[in-house]
């Protein structure tokens, strides 16, 4: 019955295995196109300018490649008004952790359907909260290898789950992406879920 056991539905224009994941957890079967696209900040870019900005230019990208709705998404941690990509390096990631320890900062995350109904986007904002992280959690932090890849040189669903205190709004957003607004945009472009023949 789910569509995650069927042939793809979807263009995924992403590496990333989480956004994978999580659109099978809904039941969505992806074909997965990576495309390469300049992330860097234009200058004075608002931080939802900028992930929106990228989600389409992924979506797009992937509509290139696909004949398929394509799906393009976006992850930036904000803290203090300042955009934190991926760190580039042990030293880049402590300073972003310990930037981001004992205060609160927001994660958005744009995701951008191209489909039949056009282009369509969505931009979430989290606030997370983080308990103050010590130096020697910080160093320890980097050996797990969790860091590189990830916005703010964090991951929400591994081992930095002990660094977060609480967050208001989407878990799913923090870790590629919002499911719920998600879900919404596949509605509206005719894409399967695993509850399409159910009725609301
Ligand atoms: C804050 C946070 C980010 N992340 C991840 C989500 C994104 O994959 C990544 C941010 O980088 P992105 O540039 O949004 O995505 P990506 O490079 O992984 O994949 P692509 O551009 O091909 O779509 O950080 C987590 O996995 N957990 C977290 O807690």
């Amino acid at each position: 019955m789910l569509n995650s056991a069927n042939s793809p539905v979807l263009c995924l224009a992403s590496a990333s295995p989480r956004r994978r994941e999580l659109l099978a957890s809904i039941g969505v079967a992806v074909e997965v196109c990576p495309v390469g696209i300049d992330e860097s900040v234009h200058p004075g870019e608002a931080a939802a300018d900028y992930v929106l900005r990228l989600a389409r230019a992924k979506a797009l990208a992937g509509s290139r490649r696909s004949p398929l709705p394509s799906l393009g998404s976006d992850t930036a941690v904000v803290c203090d008004g300042a955009i934190l990509g991926k760190p580039r390096d042990r030293d880049h990631a402590a300073a972003m952790l310990r930037r981001l320890a004992g205060r609160s900062h927001e994660v958005l995350t744009a995701v951008a359907l191209n489909g039949q109904a056009g282009l369509l986007d969505a931009c979430v904002v989290t606030r997370v909260i983080m308990r103050p992280i010590s130096e020697a959690e910080i160093a320890a932090y980097w050996g797990t290898g969790e860091p590189l890849d990830k916005a703010g040189g964090y991951a929400i669903q591994g081992y930095a789950a002990v660094f977060v205190e609480r967050i208001e709004g989407s878990h799913s957003a923090v870790v590629g992406l919002p499911l719920f607004e998600t879900a919404s945009l596949l509605e509206r472009q005719g894409v399967p879920c695993w509850n399409r023949a159910v009725s609301r």
